[in-house]
């Protein structure tokens, strides 16, 4: 054949074809520097084979925490994870401790396009990196979770537990035959505490942080009983709507960190996903607009209402000081993002926390004995709780341990991130600044080389002092300049929970041999409880 004809028998390309072979050419260029990328990185560690545009999205699937554990099973105490950027995983101890080293390693994320459109980016605490605008706000969380915010706490948080109580009651005196209906110690009621605890404390959360109820209780009663709450049907559903949008908001803050907007806005699935997380985004800014500026005319009008204890109160008053310029009011997405941090950092994990202490003191009635002892010899039955103040909790030296050995066991949030803006030496690497960390608490909590028998709940690690136990392991609650502020409140609500709960309940699992049943996302959900309750006589 001549050359002649080898280039007459060669057909004209059409524009489709043309358009697949610069496709096909693109993707292969991307695939091929990926994994070009992926084989020559820094210190490469073990950790699961990404894909090209997922990563290893696909691998982590729904339940973060189990992820976790066979992430650090398979690969031990340090390894890597592709997601949008590449992360290292610490499940250790002292690697952990050292990221968490008070002042040092400031940054969570770099800033990402995700929090950008979530609208957290520099502002609030969770997502804000830039050190001034966090100081200042960090400050405002720390004078307004003072003690005396927290005394003031402990009578809201005790008035929507009697209001709680009396649901129970009326349950409880529902499901009894009509001739025990009038003994008001005669009954029990199989319910589900985690629907119970995640409505009330959404109910204390509204409360401590905008002064105004979400009626989540009432609502979930509403569901259950035949008599209705007293309260108007179109607040309760507000309220619901209101709290529905914070859970999904939480969600979302996944979401967009780990997809990059490629992802978020050109594969399908994940398309439709981040439209329905904006909207809510959308509803639920509205919302706290909305109630900011009414809370705003209110204090404007009756000046009086500045002497109001709740968080918006304190916000909208508060003559905060910025560095370099003194006395500068917050501004309302200031505030916005604050409030959206109270609720996101305080109502699920509280929850949660109190479903773990429940089922691992119903699993040990020894200990359930134990704290019984110390609630009955500290707080008199006749005590009323709306005057146990913070001191008064605090003596609840063996019930703290039980917070302690529960968050331990089950972290109310899995993991956190740290964002390195240094070069520094972690597991036996040095990393370049810029590098990105997940800390896997549960990791550090189950360590054998920090704890003895690590999967044992036994409350006395930290009520005795053994020395079987490195308790500096201990870390629910973060660690250095990003610590919880919430960790006080956090405890002393829950003391407060022991107390009213098991000092007037006999408390037990409606089936004793079910697994705690938990779901992890950025936090460890409680997702059902079933207990059967009935008065302690
Ligand atoms: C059992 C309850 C709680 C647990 C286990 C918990 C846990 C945590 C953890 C692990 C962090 C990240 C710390 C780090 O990065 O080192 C955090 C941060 C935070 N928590 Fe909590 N928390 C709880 C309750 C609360 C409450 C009641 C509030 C609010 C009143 C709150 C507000 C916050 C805020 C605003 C941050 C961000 C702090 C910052 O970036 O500076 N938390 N929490």
């Amino acid at each position: 054949m001549s050359i002649q004809s080898i280039f007459e028998s060669i057909k004209p390309v059409s524009t489709v074809d043309l358009l697949i072979l610069i496709f096909a050419t693109f993707i292969s260029t991307y695939i091929f520097n990926f994994y070009y990328k992926y084989y020559t990185r820094p210190n490469p560690l073990p950790g699961p084979l990404p894909l090209p545009f997922i990563g290893n999205a696909h691998n982590q699937g729904t339940d973060i925490k189990k992820f976790y554990q066979e992430c650090q099973q398979k690969y031990g105490d340090i390894c890597e994870l592709m997601l949008d950027r590449r992360y290292i995983i610490l499940s250790r101890p002292d690697y952990i401790k050292k990221l968490c080293a008070p002042a040092q390693f400031f940054q969570r994320l770099p800033d990402s396009p995700g929090s950008v459109e979530l609208g957290m980016h520099n502002h609030g605490l969770f997502f804000n990196e830039d050190q001034n605008r966090w100081n200042r706000n960090r400050q405002f969380f720390t004078d307004v979770l003072s003690s005396k915010f927290i005394d003031a706490s402990i009578i809201t948080i005790h008035k929507i537990y009697e209001e709680m109580d009396d649901y129970w009651k009326s349950l409880g005196k529902q499901n009894t035959s009509k001739k025990d209906n009038d003994d008001n110690n005669n009954w029990t009621l199989e319910t589900d505490f985690s629907a119970w605890f995640h409505g009330f404390i959404n109910d204390v959360t509204s409360v401590l942080s905008t002064g105004k109820r979400t009626y989540s209780i009432a609502s979930y009663y509403n569901t259950l009983s035949i008599n209705k709450s007293e309260h108007p049907d179109a607040l309760v559903e507000d309220g619901n709507n209101f709290v529905n949008a914070c859970v999904k908001f939480l969600e979302s803050l996944l979401f967009f960190s780990f997809f990059s907007p490629f992802a978020r806005n050109y594969i399908p699935i994940l398309r439709g996903k981040s439209k329905d997380y904006s909207n809510n985004r959308d509803y639920l800014f509205e919302k706290l607009d909305s109630i900011i500026k009414k809370r705003r005319i209110e204090i404007e009008e009756r000046p009086e209402t500045r002497a109001q204890t709740d968080m918006l109160t304190s916000l909208i008053t508060t003559e905060t000081v910025a560095e370099g310029e003194n006395f500068n009011p917050m501004t309302d997405l200031d505030i916005r993002m604050n409030l959206v941090d109270a609720f996101l950092g305080g109502s699920n994990t509280s929850a949660n926390l109190f479903c773990f202490i429940t089922y691992y003191l119903c699993k040990h009635p020894n200990v359930k004995e134990k704290m019984l002892s110390e609630i009955d010899s500290i707080i008199s039955k006749s005590s009323d709780k709306s005057y146990l103040s913070c001191d008064n909790l605090r003596k609840l030296k063996y019930c703290e341990a039980i917070i302690k050995e529960a968050s331990r066991l089950v972290s109310p949030i899995p993991f956190v991130f740290r964002h390195t803006i240094t070069e520094c030496e972690v597991g036996g690497y040095i990393w370049p600044a810029g590098t990105d960390f997940q800390i896997n608490f549960e990791g550090a909590h189950y360590h054998p080389e920090s704890w003895g028998n690590p999967k044992i709940f036994d409350p006395d690690r930290f009520y005795k002092n053994d020395g079987d136990n490195d308790r500096s392991a201990w870390m629910p609650f973060g660690g250095g300049k990003r610590i919880c502020p919430g960790k006080n409140l956090a405890t002393i609500a829950n003391l407060l929970l022991m107390v009213s709960v098991y000092k007037n309940y006999n408390v037990e699992l409606v089936n004793e041999h079910e697994p705690l049943k938990t779901f992890s996302q950025i936090a460890t959900t409680c997702t059902e409880l079933k207990v059967r309750i009935s008065p302690r006589t």
